[in-house]
């Protein structure tokens, strides 16, 4: 046997997929051995440990991808550890003198590819990235003075004006394996998988991770439910929206794949999901040219904000148990599928932070722990957008009203009783307040009020006036007159 020829190094993480995957195309067509690594880097400076509950999606995904990859011709090898080091060994091990990635956004994340490139180019090797995870590239879209987005409808509109979304690249038909042996870790052995006790069998009911599962919902959501998208989008108890969350978060699809297959829709519904999709690209262009978006209010004037430290209002909160309806069912629904529909997040964050004045980043960071699609980009964007101290965000006189929210968007109740079955019986018009029913019908639906599902842990309406004497406090322009619109709020 001669010398084992030496390999393409195709480095795996938010990108589990082998369809329109650029680096995998890339070294594939190279006809040379490929060696595709999966690097878990928890240790690199500034990386943020995924949460739970993407510990347990990246599991699956990763279980996924190296039956497609065996399938291909090559296997993935799974490795722990600072992303420099792994590449350093498997360079060494493998005799590679080239390496290929897909890119990444998350700023620490980006920062260890710039360096990696770096480093790899002062040693004359060949390192290369390439697009998929976003439609845009961040640092070159720039509004016309040179600076990057801060309002959406413009971002929106140069994203659709300046960028053609390429065709999807086609999976390789075959990988050559590389022969050598680079040793790596089993799946098990990165320990993703909760144990003692597992809580994830609501996860395991209500998701297919990896690509496969991602390709079949794109199919039945454009099939079945993208005519009716504008309008199903906002009611919690209807499937209506496409579940591709955790599907893009974790790379098994791309935005390119979606639009292909939205190309020949030309609706109401399919215009809709693609203004959501360029939501997505917006906070990815935010959290580019703001590296702190997740610790430091967008805008500065809300680092004065007095948050108050409530540990029992958090865990009522956290455990859907705030006493009202909507908020606890949708705590809930995130508990147990690690999911939660858009309307009932923006509620529930609202009730945190406009309702309890806990600080978003409490909310943020149980989000980060319990969303399968907790995402680098739109968690923190979303939350800065509730509070009101994000770019472009939600006005901070916006105080969601809980009850008129439930009443308005989940109207017959079904979500709330989904959800929050203790309360289920309760006639329609008492199912989002149980407080307002009488004793009879309380005790008709077997609800008591304190035992078997809480009172309201604070009461709203004294709860929006106290927001807003602390909203007012830390603006300085306060140029909106909330006095006037303060009623629109719902
Ligand atoms: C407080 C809060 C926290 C959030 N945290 C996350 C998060 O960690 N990860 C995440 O992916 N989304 C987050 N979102 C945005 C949104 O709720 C989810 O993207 C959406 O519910 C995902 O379900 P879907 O795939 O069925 O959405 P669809 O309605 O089918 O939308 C399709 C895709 O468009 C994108 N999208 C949709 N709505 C938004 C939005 N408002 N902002 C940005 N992108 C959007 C998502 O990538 C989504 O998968 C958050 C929203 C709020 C209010």
């Amino acid at each position: 046997m001669g010398p084992v020829a030496s390999p393409v190094i195709v480095l795996f993480r938010r990108d589990l997929r082998i369809r329109d995957n650029g680096a995998l195309a890339a070294a594939a067509d190279s006809d040379r051995p490929v060696l595709p690594i999966f690097i878990l880097d928890e240790e690199s400076e500034g990386v943020r440990p995924i949460g739970a509950a993407s510990r347990w999606w990246l599991h699956h995904s990763l279980h996924g991808l190296q039956k497609a990859l065996n399938k291909a011709g090559a296997g993935l090898v799974l490795k722990r550890g600072r992303t420099a080091d792994v590449v350093e060994e498997a360079i060494k091990v493998s005799g590679a003198d080239t390496v290929l990635w897909n890119r990444r956004y998350d700023p620490a994340e980006a920062a260890i590819d710039a360096a990696l490139k770096t480093s790899l180019r002062d040693k004359e090797l060949v390192a290369r990235s390439f697009d998929g995870a976003l439609m845009h590239e961040p640092s070159l879209l720039q509004t016309g003075s040179g600076g990057f987005y801060k309002v959406y409808t413009p971002f929106s509109k140069a994203l659709e004006s300046s960028v053609e979304p390429r065709d999807p690249i086609d999976p390789p038909s075959s990988v050559k394996g590389w022969k050598g042996q680079l040793e790596g870790l089993a799946l098990d052995e990165l320990e993703l998988l909760p144990t003692k006790p597992d809580w994830s069998g609501g996860l395991q009911e209500s998701w297919t991770p990896g690509e496969d599962g991602a390709r079949r919902r794109l199919r039945e959501f454009v099939e079945d439910d993208l005519s009716d998208y504008e309008r199903s989008r906002d009611i919690p108890g209807k499937a209506g929206t496409s579940g591709l969350s955790p599907h893009l978060t974790f790379g098994e699809i791309t935005p390119f794949q979606i639009l292909a297959a939205l190309k020949k829709f030309h609706g109401a519904g399919a215009a809709k999901f693609r203004k959501e999709l360029a939501w997505r690209e917006f906070s990815y262009h935010l959290l580019f040219h703001n590296p702190h978006l997740r610790e430091r209010a967008f805008r500065p004037e809300y680092e004065a904000f007095e948050w108050h430290r409530d540990a029992k209002a958090l865990k009522a909160w956290q455990r859907g148990l705030s006493g009202y309806p909507i908020v606890d069912a949708g705590m809930r629904q995130l508990w147990h599928t690690g999911w939660m529909h858009n309307r009932v997040r923006m509620i529930a964050a609202s009730f945190l932070i406009k309702d309890l004045l806990i600080d978003w980043r409490d909310g943020e960071q149980w989000f980060w722990d319990t969303l399968v699609d907790a995402d680098p980009a739109n968690n923190p964007a979303s939350w800065q957008w509730v509070a009101g101290s994000g770019a472009d965000a939600a006005p901070y006189f916006r105080i969601f009203n809980p009850v008129l929210q439930g009443e308005r968007f989940d109207p017959g109740g079904d979500y709330v009783r989904r959800w929050v079955p203790e309360i289920a019986k309760l006639p329609d018009r008492f199912v989002q307040k149980p407080w307002e029913a009488s004793a009879a019908v309380l005790k008709d639906a077997g609800v008591t009020l304190g035992e078997t599902y809480p009172s309201p842990i604070v009461d709203h309406h004294a709860a929006r006036d106290r927001a807003m004497e602390a909203y007012r406090a830390v603006r300085s322009d306060d140029t909106q007159q909330p006095q006037a619109r303060k009623r629109k709020a719902s």
